[in-house]
Parts: C-alpha cells; structure tokens; sequence
C-alpha cells in the first residue's frame, strides 16, 4: 500500500483514542488533515458516457486518483471497467463527460497525446514482443535509452524469474512470465499514472503472489488505477476503491474500510 496520500479513515483509527469531545475534535481534524489535497488532484473523471457502437456502456461514471495513490476499480465482468481504463486513454473515446489529467482535458486528444502525458497502460491482454528477447522487451519500454541499465534493474529485482530468463525469447515464456514482462515493462515506463488491467487474470497463485508483491512495491512510489477481481489483492495493494455496476460508480471508499468478506463489497462482486 503506497504510504503517503491514504483514505482519510486511516488516520482516523489512529487519532481517535476515547470518547471525549475534546478527542473527538481532534480526531475530526486529523480527519480532515489526510484528506486528499485538492492540488493533488491527478485523474478526475466526470460524467464519462461510452458506447461501442449503439451499445451505451459506461452510462456517467465519475472517479477521481490523487497523486501518490492505488485506487481500485472493482465489478463483476462486463460492467465496464477495462472500458473505463480505454476511456481514460481515448481508445474508446468518451461520448459524453470529462477526463481531466491535472486539469487537462483529454477527451478530444488522441492516446498517443495521452502516453505523451505520462499514462501508461498494462492492458488484459498481455502487450510483449515475442520475437525480442525479455531483456530487449525491458530496454524498449525504457522512455530514454539513457536510463535503460536503471530500468532493466527495476524490471530484474522486481521479477528475479525474468533475470533468469533474461536472453530467452518473450514468446518462449510461461503465460506467468509473459504477464511479469508485461507488468514490469509497465513499470519502467516512468509513467506519472499507471492503468493496470487485471494483472493477476489467469494465473497460478504462487505467481499471483509475486504480481501481487510487484505491485504492492511499485504503490511506493507509483500512481495507479487498477482493475482487478482478486480482492485480496486489490484491498491488499490499493489505498481506495471504487466498485462499478451497470455502467455507473455505485460504491466508493478506502479499502480500511473493507476485508474480502464485506457484505458491502460480496453483493456487487459475487456471480
Ligand atoms: N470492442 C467492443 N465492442 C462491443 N462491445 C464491447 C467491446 N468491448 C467490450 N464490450 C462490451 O462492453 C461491456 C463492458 O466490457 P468491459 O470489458 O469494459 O467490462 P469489464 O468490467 O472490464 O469486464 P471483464 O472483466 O469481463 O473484462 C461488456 O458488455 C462487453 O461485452
């Protein structure tokens, strides 16, 4: 869990020590004091209407991501989270609503002008070359050559798996592998806003596990919105959540709030 920008109930817990009014003052400034400063604002999403052809998709969602944190964008499949992360991206451009990067409108840019901007993407599907060798695969995700030595060591003590494997052939590796390479070409692509789309999606668990440490590292010191249906993982990685059904936000809070078992989080997840 990044460290630095957490839900507000976070410090919360940790201020309220009795009942008094005078505590509870208290608490209810600390409260306030780890709110999410407004200049910290990094991603907001407003209003976000997107259709595939007729079929009217996401119908008004609304997120925000500060600077600093992991947010996780829960829901059963299908209720339009992979076509939040396109509609941030304008791959699938938004028909309605805003998507704001530090203020900057991006409905209307194309994605190439969105990557320029710093967001970066690890889509479902994993986005390797399978002809380049894992090392080669690592050095072109690096933005400047210059800085490939620093990334291939990122990707490398991330992943100690891939580092063996550094000279096979990406098309050559376990479908875990090949999610690891893709996940670690995400993270040295110096991104300000990472889009990961269910990073753990068909893979074993004991790989799950070294995803989900991956991830739990890189919250440090990187900015995420991530879809994920492992919930664990998700609550384990991500400061806040929202949770989208029918096209729409219906549930949003810090993941202190919540372990997998909710009820509040079981009634829009389970099948
Ligand atoms: N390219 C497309 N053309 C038409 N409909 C699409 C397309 N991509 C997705 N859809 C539909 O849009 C809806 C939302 O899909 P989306 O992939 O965003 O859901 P999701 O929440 O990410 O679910 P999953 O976990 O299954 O990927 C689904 O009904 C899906 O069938």
């Amino acid at each position: 869990m990044s460290s630095d920008a957490g839900p507000p109930d976070d410090a919360t817990a940790s201020a309220v020590g009795g009942a008094s009014p005078a505590v509870d003052a208290d608490a209810r400034s600390a409260d306030d004091d780890v709110r999410p400063d407004a200049d910290d604002l990094l991603l907001a999403v407003e209003g976000v209407e997107t259709y595939y052809g007729d079929s009217h998709v996401l119908e008004g969602v609304d997120l925000e991501v500060y600077e600093g944190e992991v947010v996780a964008l829960m829901g059963r499949n299908g209720v339009g989270k992979t076509t939040t992360l396109r509609s941030v991206l304008q791959l699938t451009p938004p028909r309605e609503g805003s998507v704001r990067l530090r203020g900057e409108e991006l409905v209307g840019r194309g994605t190439h002008e969105v990557a320029d901007r710093g967001v970066g993407w690890i889509p479902e599907e994993r986005r390797i070359f399978a002809q380049l060798t894992v090392e080669e695969n690592v050095r072109v995700a690096v933005p400047d050559a210059d800085d490939a030595g620093a990334g291939l060591e990122l990707a490398f003590g991330t992943f100690p798996d891939l580092a063996e494997r550094r000279d096979a052939d990406a098309g050559d590796l376990s479908g875990g592998q090949q999610q690891m390479l893709a996940i670690a070409r995400g993270l040295v692509g110096d991104n300000d806003l990472l889009l990961v789309d269910e990073p753990s999606e068909g893979l074993a668990p004991l790989i799950v596990e070294a995803v989900a440490d991956a991830l739990a590292d890189a919250a440090a010191d990187t900015t995420m919105l991530l879809v994920e249906q492992n919930l664990p993982l998700a609550l384990d990685v991500a400061d806040r959540f929202y949770v989208l059904d029918h096209g729409a936000v219906v549930d949003e809070g810090g993941t202190a709030e919540v372990d997998a078992d909710s009820e509040r989080l079981r009634r829009y997840l389970s099948a």
